[in-house]
C-alpha cells in the first residue's frame, strides 16, 4: 500500500508594510502564487485520497460479498479420524465415509481433536469445531444428497414399491397432477413390518428417483441419545427438510416415539410425550408441504399411538412382510450381481431352503458364502459355499434366539 503523502508547508511571507507600494505588490503576488502551489499540492492529494477510499470501499463490497457466500453455502459434517504435523487432519465426511487430508487454520488448530465433529466447506477445509449443541443436531439426523440405492437393489416387494411410488414419488414428480384432480396426496407413508425386509432401502430409493436430499432421524436414538432434545432435534428435522427441498424425512422406529400412551407418569415418557407431540404439531403444520414428504417405518406396529395414524398425518399404510420364496430368490439374485458365483448354483432350491429370511438375512448369506470361498482358497462361490453358510447362520441363530421371533408388527 502507498504511504500517505506529507501535508505541505502552510506558505509564509514576511512583508514588511514599510515596503514601497510595488514591492510589497510584488511580495504579495509571491505568496498568492505559493497559496496556489500549496491549494494545487492539496487537491492532488485529495484526488489521490478519494482513489484510495474507492479502492479500500471496492476491497470491503468483495469480501463482504466472499463472506455472505460463505455463510449462505452449506457445509458437510465430518468427523476428524487423525491429527497431523503442519496444521493437516485427516477427515472422514459423514454421509459418503470419504477420508480427506486437509488443512485446518491457525485459528482452531489447537482446538481440534480426533473424534471432533467439524464442519467443512466444499474444498474440505475446516470452518469450525461443532458445539455440542449443533452436533447432537448433526448426529440425530442422517442426511444424504443422493442415496445410492435404486429401485433395481429391492427385491421380493414390488407391490411395496409400487404403493410407496405412488404415494410419494408421484406428488414429488408430479404435483399437477393431484391439483387438476383435487386431491392432496398422503400425508405420510408409514412402513411397518420386521426388520430387514427393506423399509430403509425403499425411502431410500425413492429419495434417489426424485433427486431428493434423504435425512434419516432414528426414533430409538432420540430417546436414548438425545434425552431432553426430542422436540426440537424434531422441529429441526422439519426446517432441514424445507431448506433441503425436495427432501425425504425419513423417521425410522418411529414406535420408540409414537407409543400408545401408558398410565405410568415418569419424567422419561413425559419426555417422550412432548417428542410425539411436537411430531404430531409439524406435521399438522405442514400445509404447504412443498417438497418435502415424510415416510416413517416400524417393526412394532401394535405399539404405535393411533393419534398418529389419524388423517393428514400417517394416513397410508403400508405393510412390507418378509419375501415369499419368489421374493427371496430375487433377493438373492440382487445380493449375488456382484460375486464371482460358479455355474450349478441353485438360486430357487436356496430361496426354498431359506424360509422365513429378510432380504437382511440374505445378503447376510451370501457374503457369508462368499467368506467361504475365501477360506478354501476360491475365486468363485459354489453352491456348498451357500449350504455351508446357510448351516453356519442356522447354527449360530439357534445359540441367540432366532431374529424372526422377536417382532411383532401385526
Ligand atoms: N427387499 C430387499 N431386497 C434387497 N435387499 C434387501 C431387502 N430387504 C433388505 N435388504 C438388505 O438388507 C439391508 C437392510 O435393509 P433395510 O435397512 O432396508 O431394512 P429395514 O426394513 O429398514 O430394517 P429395520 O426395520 O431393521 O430398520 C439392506 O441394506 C439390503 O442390503
Amino acid at each position: 500500500m502507498s504511504r500517505s503523502p506529507s501535508i505541505p508547508d502552510r506558505p509564509h511571507r514576511d512583508i514588511d508594510s514599510d515596503l514601497p507600494d510595488d514591492e510589497r505588490l510584488e511580495a504579495l503576488r509571491g505568496h498568492y502564487e505559493d497559496l496556489v502551489d500549496v491549494n494545487e499540492q492539496l487537491s492532488a492529494q485529495l484526488d489521490d485520497a478519494e482513489d484510495r477510499r474507492q479502492r479500500l470501499r471496492e476491497k470491503v463490497d468483495r469480501v463482504e460479498r466472499e463472506n455472505e457466500t460463505l455463510k449462505s453455502s452449506s457445509l458437510y459434517i465430518a468427523t476428524v479420524e487423525d491429527v497431523l504435523d503442519d496444521e493437516q487432519v485427516i477427515v472422514k465426511q459423514h454421509g459418503n465415509n470419504q477420508e480427506v487430508l486437509t488443512d485446518v487454520s491457525s485459528r482452531i488448530v489447537d482446538r481440534v481433536e480426533p473424534g471432533d465433529r467439524v464442519a467443512v466447506n466444499d474444498s474440505f477445509a475446516i470452518q469450525s469445531v461443532l458445539d455440542a449443541e449443533t452436533d447432537a443436531r448433526a448426529q440425530s439426523m442422517e442426511i444424504t444428497e443422493k442415496p445410492e440405492v435404486s429401485y433395481a437393489d429391492i427385491g421380493g416387494i414390488d407391490e411395496q414399491v409400487r404403493e410407496v411410488r405412488e404415494a410419494v414419488e408421484q406428488p414429488l414428480a408430479e404435483p399437477e397432477l393431484f391439483a387438476e384432480v383435487g386431491i392432496d396426496p398422503p400425508s405420510g407413508v408409514l412402513l411397518y413390518g420386521p426388520p430387514g425386509t427393506g423399509k430403509t432401502m425403499l425411502a431410500k430409493a425413492v429419495a434417489n428417483e426424485t433427486d431428493a436430499t434423504f435425512i434419516k432421524m432414528a426414533g430409538s436414538e432420540l430417546v436414548r441419545k438425545f434425552i431432553g432434545e426430542g422436540s426440537r432435534l424434531v422441529r429441526d428435522l422439519f426446517e432441514m427438510a424445507r431448506e433441503r427441498q425436495p427432501a425425504i424425512i425419513f423417521i425410522d422406529e418411529i414406535d420408540a416415539i409414537a407409543t400408545r400412551r401408558t398410565e405410568s407418569k415418569t419424567s422419561g415418557d413425559a419426555e417422550v410425550q412432548r417428542t410425539m407431540m411436537q411430531l404430531l404439531s409439524e406435521m399438522d403444520g405442514f400445509e404447504a408441504r412443498g417438497e418435502v414428504r415424510i415416510i416413517a417405518a416400524t417393526n412394532r406396529f401394535d405399539m404405535l399411538d393411533r393419534a398418529i395414524l389419524r388423517p393428514g398425518r400417517f394416513d397410508r399404510l403400508i405393510e412390507v412382510p418378509e419375501p415369499d420364496t419368489a421374493g427371496r430368490e430375487q433377493i438373492l439374485e440382487i445380493h449375488t450381481r456382484n460375486m464371482n458365483i460358479a455355474d450349478g448354483v441353485d438360486f430357487a432350491a436356496l430361496a426354498d431352503d431359506t424360509d422365513g429370511y429378510s432380504g437382511a438375512e440374505i445378503e447376510s448369506l451370501a457374503t457369508e458364502a462368499g467368506m467361504f470361498a475365501i477360506r478354501n482358497d476360491r475365486d468363485e462361490v459354489s453352491h456348498q459355499d451357500f449350504a455351508d453358510a446357510l448351516e453356519k447362520i442356522e447354527e449360530d441363530d439357534s445359540s441367540d434366539v432366532i431374529s424372526s421371533a422377536g417382532y411383532f408388527y401385526q
